[in-house]
């Protein structure tokens, strides 16, 4: 997948250094708090867009179709896996999961930040078709115990259904090796500054200055 760039290497006039769009991905396991993080990034990025995923999971109290999730069944999940309109598509705790293909394409096609809440498949999905465009995110629980009072705090999933998430937990931090970058969400004010640092530092990297050589150019013109 290419990535287009929000703004085109100047015409007459001082030259301009414009940016490529990018995927910011946020993994973790169940709970440690991505989605939280997530909904922060998006209060204080105007050019973030998050991406909305299709689930066949049941909606949660207090979730909105077509904000959380496109809440869908099996047979449609099944129906956009076979005509391709997924980007990537995994199963996580029984349920399935896929990023749809279109928005997130409009969405660069403007030049714009995507961020996306998804698991580790998705993410090693990602990286195999845009893996420069990519910046992947790993949030850790501070501890064991705390993973686990947030998952009840959350007040969301049954004891059964947070059971299974825990269980699942241990083989789901295993793949913080393969993230970019990896945090430690004791605090969320902090977590979300690390975040933001990294987004910042991302965008300042040299393959996503669009219009770099110009304005050197028109540097070097005027000494
Ligand atoms: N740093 C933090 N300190 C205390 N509580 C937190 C922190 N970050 C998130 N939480 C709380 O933990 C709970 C789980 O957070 P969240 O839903 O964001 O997790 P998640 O990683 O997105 O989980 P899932 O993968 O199941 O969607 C929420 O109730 C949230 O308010
Ligand atoms: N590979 C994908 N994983 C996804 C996607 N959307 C969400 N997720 C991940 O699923 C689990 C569970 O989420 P929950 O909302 O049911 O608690 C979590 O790890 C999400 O990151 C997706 O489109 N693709």
């Amino acid at each position: 997948m290419t990535v287009p760039m929000d703004m085109q290497p100047a015409g007459p006039g001082p030259a301009k250094i414009g940016r490529r769009g990018l995927m910011l991905v946020l993994s973790s396991p169940s709970g440690a708090g991505k989605t939280t993080i997530a909904r922060r990034m998006l209060q204080r990025n105007s050019s973030l867009t998050m991406s909305v995923s299709v689930t066949t999971r049941p909606m949660r109290p207090g979730e909105v179709d077509g904000v959380d999730y496109h809440f869908i069944d099996r047979e449609r999940f099944e129906q956009m896996v076979a005509e391709r309109q997924l980007l990537e598509h995994a199963r996580v705790f029984g349920n399935y999961y896929g990023t749809p293909k279109e928005p997130v394409e409009q969405a660069l096609a403007k030049g714009r930040e995507i961020l996306f809440d998804i698991d580790w498949q998705g993410t090693q999905q990602l990286a195999e078709n845009a893996r420069d465009d990519l910046v992947s995110v790993f949030v850790l629980p501070p501890s064991a115990k705390e993973l686990e009072r947030r998952l009840y705090a959350r007040a969301q999933d049954s004891a059964e259904v947070i059971a299974g998430r825990m269980a699942k937990a241990s083989d789901e931090m295993s793949h913080y090796f393969d993230y970019d970058y990896v945090i430690v969400n004791h605090d969320i004010e902090s977590s979300v500054q690390q975040v933001q640092t990294i987004l910042e530092a991302e965008r300042l990297k040299r393959r996503r200055q669009v219009g770099l050589a110009d304005f050197v150019r028109q540097l070097q013109d005027g000494l």
